[in-house]
């Protein structure tokens, strides 16, 4: 039941193992990367007290010994100190240049570590396996690694692949409803910018793979996987075609930044919230008919997603502040804000001639909403 795809990138191929067992088996997948067998494992403190036994014993199998470092959970430990923490922390376990560090965990930490491992003695390999919906199908893959400023989202950064990618389906049981259906977002998202008969697959299959379907789980990790490394093979650094990887983030990552990176707003949610953003904005500069982003919406509704701003409990800046916070984005070009658009489900395009006064009137209109 294990399926492959392997991101051909050259000097720096790797594959991406999708799966149940592959936490129990994972010593037989790494050990043909290491000189030595041992490993340093950085994770989270949730994650680590349900999968680091596992793991433990996983590596144990093939003989390989770990040593574990655990972090607090959340958005907030993309930050300097934990960096910090993490690279003294590999240093004193005298990590070296031919050793792996293995990431064991979302979002935050496979971005945190693989930059850890980025920057340790210019360059240490190092293995992805995440333990979150949103990891699986999109951080874990691709090489985007870094932490957030105060600035803004993921604005310190680099890009280093890993060496393997674990990614264990029979694990996704264990997240939180809210956690899982954030990371159903991120899925959502490959629909919307590339299949738009996976999107209507996912209409018809994303209640059973959100009650537990294992098959159908399997089948939209895959799926999704496929599509980013497609992606990141055309453009591995982002020049061209990989930003459309970025549907739904410009306004995502205003609003985290927004909302503090709190548990206000997961990340994943942010994305479906900016998924239907930038599809209404597709529709207001008449590149789609209005019928697409009621669409979107509706399968996000349908799934019991945050979809609209409303969702957002708490305090929001005004339009105008809002956009402020999207002049950080990494697709700005010469100050000129730049946005992933649609001509409908599945047409995803980049442009930078998106009017300013109609993105605040999109964002006018979802506040307003708020109120009404
Ligand atoms: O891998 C990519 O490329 C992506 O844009 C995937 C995004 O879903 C992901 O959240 C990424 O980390 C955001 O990248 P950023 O460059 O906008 O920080």
């Amino acid at each position: 039941m294990l399926e492959k795809v392997h991101v051909d990138l050259p000097g720096r191929a790797y594959d991406v193992l999708i799966g149940p067992g592959l936490i129990r088996s994972a010593g037989a997948h790494v050990a043909p990367l290491l000189s030595r067998k041992r490993v340093a494992v950085i994770t989270d403190e949730t994650v680590g007290a349900l999968h680091l036994d596992a793991l433990r014993a996983g590596l144990d199998a093939s003989g390989i010994a770990m040593e574990a470092l655990s972090l607090p959970p959340g958005e907030a430990t993309k930050s300097w100190a934990q960096l910090e923490r993490c690279v003294d922390w590999l240093l004193d376990q005298q990590v070296e240049r031919r050793d792996v560090v293995v990431a064991l965990g979302g979002g935050v930490i496979g971005d945190l570590v693989g930059f850890a491992a980025a920057i340790l003695r210019r360059g240490v390999r190092f293995v992805q396996i995440p333990t979150s919906l949103l990891a699986q199908v999109d951080s874990s893959v691709g090489g985007k690694t870094g932490i957030n400023a105060r600035q803004g989202k993921n604005l310190v950064g680099a890009f280093h692949q890993p060496a393997l990618v674990l990614a264990d389906t029979g694990i996704l049981g264990t997240l939180r409803p809210r956690d899982f259906l954030a990371g159903y977002g991120e899925v959502v998202k490959y629909g919307l910018l590339g299949d738009a008969a996976f999107f209507a697959w996912l209409e018809e299959n994303g209640p059973a793979l959100a009650k537990g379907d294992e098959k159908a789980r399997i089948a939209a990790v895959r799926r999704s996987v496929e599509m980013k490394a497609e992606i990141v093979m055309r453009d591995e650094t982002e020049q061209g075609d990989r930003a459309l990887l970025n549907l739904g983030h410009t306004f995502c990552h205003a609003l985290e930044t927004a909302t503090g990176y709190s548990d206000r707003l997961l990340h994943g949610e942010g994305v479906a919230i900016g998924c239907a953003l930038a599809f209404e904005l597709s529709a207001r500069l008449g590149l789609c008919p209005q019928e697409e982003p009621s669409r979107v919406r509706a399968h996000l509704r349908a799934m019991g997603m945050k979809t609209d701003l409303s969702d957002i409990e708490g305090d929001l800046p005004g339009a105008e502040a809002l956009l402020d916070l999207m002049g950080q984005d990494k697709k700005v070009v010469d100050g000129r804000l730049r946005f992933i658009l649609a001509r409908g489900i599945g047409e995803a395009f980049v442009t930078s001639e998106v009017p300013r006064d109609t993105v605040l009137d999109v964002l006018r209109d979802a506040l307003a909403q708020r109120q009404g």
